[in-house]
């Protein structure tokens, strides 16, 4: 396929997207499926079509001064990919499958300032989201919703119950891995420009032999900062596929016991295979009711990666971002809130219970520790901040910390996806 076809299919899917408010993985499936003749450079390119217009949806309609499927591909070539009006006339000429050129309009984009736009379309997010946004960051909130415009890199965390950074780094030198900037084992490959794709790793042999998990950076980091220890007993209460619960494992070098538990098993499921194919052996999966109520009490460090908006991930999800509503917002506000206060009978007197969200929104963060404080006495807020310093330093990229206790990772301050994380202690010894 020529530029013109895979332009002329990414409006379809944009459309598709639009008209049955579908996310953009399934709508581009769907047309994966019925148009089997699609190689896989022609569908890379597509979904790159795709995701670019959904990152910046409402400033490409306001540049473009429309917000069709077609106006929002052709903003996106121009202003993700940097293609100039007279290049997209080129790479279109004599293409039978172009859609038609909107040329007055991609040559107004110039005529257009961003900065006379209402924040939330320089923002590229819901006004809604934009007010959310405005409580967490203050004056840089249009700053840091505009990080979550660009591509994501494909990262990948060691796993170091079977391999180092340097093996890894070798066996993955062809596809371009290199250190990540702060997580200790973490790998980072850098997102393609335009038609471009990013490598299939796991189909790499060192992928199959378990020498490494794909990983957003952020999660690896959050992972990290629940400083579990060899040896300890740890409660991963919300483990879904289990990304925390092998790094954890691995933290605690396979001594200890690592305890997964989600509520909905079919996130569970792949956890099996990839805990076999890590090579871990102390980690044991819940699925039973029954299984939880031997469980209380009885752990030094109880994790719960609790369901959120996602609006930490909008990188990769950029259709989420205009699909979250008010309404479901509240409701995982509510989930959180009650498995917050289910997490509390299994942590031990002196023991951590960690919060995690991949949001960065502060209603389902630091409004939500704080909250948890006045509804439980003998909890205590902990410095997250000490930790990373231990952990991190202070050379590296730092996180946003709106109390100083809690730390939360976004795509401009620590570029890696949206994580929250807050430590609280329960009084007492062990
Ligand atoms: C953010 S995801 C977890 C991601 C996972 N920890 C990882 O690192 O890959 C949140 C998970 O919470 C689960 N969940 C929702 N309500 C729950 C509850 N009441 N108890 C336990 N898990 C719950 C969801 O099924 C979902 O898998």
């Amino acid at each position: 396929m020529r530029l013109g076809g895979r332009l002329a299919a990414a409006i379809d899917v944009l459309a598709d997207i639009d008209t049955h408010l579908r996310p953009a993985s399934v709508a581009l499936a769907d047309w994966g499926r019925a148009h089997r003749f699609a190689g896989s450079g022609d569908r890379a390119a597509i979904g790159n079509l795709v995701y670019d217009a959904l990152r910046r949806r409402a400033s490409l309609a306001f540049l473009m001064d429309d917000d069709s499927p077609a106006s929002l591909a052709f903003g996106a070539l121009a202003v993700s990919w940097a293609m100039a009006p007279d290049k997209i006339a080129e790479a279109l000429d004599g293409d039978k499958f172009a859609p038609e050129m909107p040329t007055a309009r991609l040559e107004a984009i110039a005529e257009h300032d961003l900065a006379l736009a209402d924040p939330w379309v320089e923002a590229d997010v819901a006004p809604w989201c934009g007010d959310l946004m405005a409580e967490s960051f203050g004056e840089e909130w249009v700053e840091e919703a505009k990080a979550f415009t660009a591509r994501p890199p494909l990262d990948l965390r060691v796993n170091t119950l079977k391999a180092d950074r340097d093996k890894v780094l070798k066996a993955l030198a062809k596809a371009g891995a290199k250190p990540a900037a702060i997580a200790r084992h973490g790998i980072r490959i850098k997102p393609p420009r335009r038609e471009g794709r990013l490598p299939n790793v796991q189909a790499e042999p060192a992928f199959q032999k378990g020498w490494f998990e794909v990983q957003d950076e952020g999660s690896q980091v959050v992972a990290d900062l629940v400083f579990a220890r060899a040896g300890e007993q740890v409660f991963d209460l919300c483990a879904g596929a289990g990304g925390k619960t092998l790094a954890l494992a691995a933290a605690m070098e396979n001594k200890g016991q690592v305890h997964a538990w989600d509520a909905d098993k079919q996130r569970l499921a792949p956890i099996f295979d990839r805990l076999k194919r890590a090579g871990t052996r102390n980690v044991q999966v819940h699925a039973a009711d029954a299984d939880l109520a031997p469980l209380e009490g009885r752990f030094d460090r109880v994790i719960v990666d609790a369901p959120c908006s996602g609006s930490g991930t909008w990188r990769r999800h950029p259709d989420a971002k205009w699909r979250l509503t008010p309404q479901q917002l509240e409701k995982r506000v509510a989930e959180q809130r009650a498995i917050l206060d289910d997490a509390t009978r299994f942590v031990r007197p002196g023991g951590y219970l960690c919060y995690i969200t991949c949001s960065v929104f502060a209603e389902e963060n630091e409004t939500q520790v704080y909250a948890f404080g006045d509804r439980h006495a003998g909890w205590s807020l902990l410095s997250a901040g000490e930790v990373w310093q231990d952990l991190f330093g202070f050379d590296k990229p730092q996180p946003w910390s709106a109390d100083l206790n809690s730390i939360t990772l976004t795509p401009r301050a620590t570029q890696t996806d949206g994580f929250f994380f807050a430590v609280i202690q329960r009084e007492g010894q062990g």
